[in-house]
């Protein structure tokens, strides 16, 4: 399973998170979040990393030109678009970035809203479902009703993300199974600073599970 931990500011926290165990970080490029980081500093957290581990940009309602600018110059080897970006963007995108994953975030509403997804199966390599939030894009540490995930079953591989912690990633993943979990917030002292005991009880439960 992808774990991927999300909001990384600091270069010897994206360091030790890979360390402990993390097959993907994420970096947001959202100018407005508290965990926005500019391309510099994605450069610098992405040099020391393992090639093997995926390295995801984040970005809302942004153009193109932006998306392929910041990916190019800092290295990122996937885009996660977490906005409101149609399947068409997803086209484009895919077109002007060749080899760079694309993952679609949806802020899943309701049972009846995650029907969306099926609409970007040809545009797109990877999913992500996080928890609605009227006012904030993402980060919230809102957690989705999972009940509603059960049955979930898309032509591409997911994430789950919204408000997933080390306490409570084993109930979410004995109720579903995506093909990778997410976590921001739920992992973190303030936002942008990674708790590392926190990262480091998350990889132990994660761990304990597959033993068990
Ligand atoms: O984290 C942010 O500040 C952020 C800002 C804008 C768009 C997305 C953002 N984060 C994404 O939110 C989810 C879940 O976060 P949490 O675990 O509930 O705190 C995750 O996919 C982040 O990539």
């Amino acid at each position: 399973m992808r774990v991927k931990i999300c909001g990384i500011t600091q270069p010897q926290q994206s360091v030790a998170i890979a360390s402990l165990g993390a097959t993907a970080l994420g970096f947001i490029c959202v100018p407005t979040s508290p965990r926005y980081v500019t391309i510099a500093q994605i450069q610098a957290a992405i040099a020391p990393l393992p090639k093997n581990i995926d390295k995801i940009g984040v970005f809302a309602n942004t153009s193109i030109a932006l998306i392929e600018q910041t990916v190019v110059e800092s290295g990122l080897t996937s885009v996660q678009l977490h906005g409101n970006e149609l399947p068409e963007f997803c086209l484009e995108l895919r077109q002007a970035l060749p080899g760079v994953e694309i993952i679609k975030a949806f802020r899943v509403r309701s049972r009846e809203h995650l029907q969306q997804v099926a609409e970007y199966s040809n545009y797109i390599d990877t999913l992500l479902l996080d928890a609605y939030h009227p006012q904030q894009l993402g980060g919230t540490g809102q957690t989705l009703d999972w009940t509603m995930l059960q049955q979930f079953s898309p032509s591409s591989p997911w994430f789950l993300a919204g408000g997933l912690t080390p306490d409570n990633i084993l109930d979410a993943l004995s109720m579903i199974r995506p093909d990778g979990i997410d976590l921001s917030s739920g992992v973190e002292n303030a936002p942008g600073d990674k708790d590392l005991h926190r990262v480091a009880r998350l990889f132990a439960n994660l761990r304990m599970k597959s033993e068990g």
